[in-house]
């Protein structure tokens, strides 16, 4: 079974040359507070595209994340490339600045089958088939903390598209899709994530599974809803392992910056 390699590198100022962390990074904003590290992911992403009202928070709350520049300025900088979704919840007055600057508005209110998450997510697997998809990674600011629905509806996206690295990040945790077809290392960047951490069955009744590096590691142990399940799981080492007959979430709290 082949390895899958996982780092939270994205969360760093300068992500490390090295050649494990060569991925094409896309991001994802949606309708919900900006997380504080928005500019940060923003400058590492290739491409940036607002789900619908996502472009609302892009325009109302990117000059609030960095108060000594002109919002202006800061407006123009932080452009979209694409706003995708229904479009019944971006305001006018937004659509009409960023299709001023260029952004490409794409218009789904035909649909109202899939989220607005998956219509991006779709349009990036559309606009990359050149990328092979292991160096492919899709970051989704504002996923969590918000509508119950919506964010099952975001972790349902990670179960749609299981062959394509996205990670979920609010400004308390991330959480992606540690698929069944691979074992998985998990280096933790201790100096921005973990302690706390979890491994969660889904789209399973349930899974077994055997884990290193954790306080409490699982050996073959098998997991469900109404049953144990991994929360409150505390990081022990700089490398994780993770092999499971089951897709699993893997979930790592975000430290505040200080
Ligand atoms: N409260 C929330 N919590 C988590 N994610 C959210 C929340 N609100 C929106 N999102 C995410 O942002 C995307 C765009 O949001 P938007 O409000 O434009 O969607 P919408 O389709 O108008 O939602 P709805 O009509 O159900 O309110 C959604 O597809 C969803 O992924
Ligand atoms: C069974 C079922 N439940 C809910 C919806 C509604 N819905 C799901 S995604 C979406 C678009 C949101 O931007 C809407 C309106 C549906 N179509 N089918």
């Amino acid at each position: 079974m082949d390895l899958m390699s996982h780092s939270s590198s994205f969360l760093l100022p300068c992500i490390p040359p090295s050649s494990e962390d060569k991925k094409t990074y896309a991001l994802i904003l949606l309708n919900q507070p900006l997380p504080k590290f928005t500019p940060l992911l923003w400058n590492h992403a290739k491409l940036c595209l607002c789900a619908d009202g996502g472009a609302n928070r892009v325009f109302d709350e990117m000059p609030l994340l960095l108060p000594q520049q002109d919002p202006l300025l800061v407006r123009n900088r932080y452009k979209p490339d694409v706003i995708k979704g229904d479009m019944d919840s971006i305001r006018t007055e937004v659509k009409d600045f960023y299709a001023n600057l260029g952004s490409q508005i794409v218009d789904e209110s035909q649909d109202q089958d899939t989220t607005d998450l998956h219509k991006c997510v779709s349009f990036i697997q559309d606009a990359n088939p050149n990328v092979d998809k292991s160096d492919l990674c899709i970051l989704v600011a504002g996923a969590l903390g918000g509508r119950f629905d919506h964010e099952i509806g975001n972790i349902n996206v990670l179960c749609k598209f299981s062959d394509i690295r996205i990670v979920l990040i609010s400004d308390d945790c991330l959480i992606q899709l540690l698929p069944r077809t691979h074992r998985h290392e998990i280096n933790i960047l201790s100096s921005v994530e973990g302690p706390h951490c979890g491994l969660i069955p889904i789209a399973t009744a349930s899974a077994k599974a055997t884990t290193s590096g954790l306080q409490w590691d699982l050996d073959d142990t098998e997991m469900k809803f109404g049953g144990l399940i991994s929360t409150s799981n505390i990081v022990r080492e700089e490398t994780i392992t993770v092999q499971s007959d089951s897709d699993l979430l893997w979930t790592i709290s975000i430290q505040k910056p200080t």
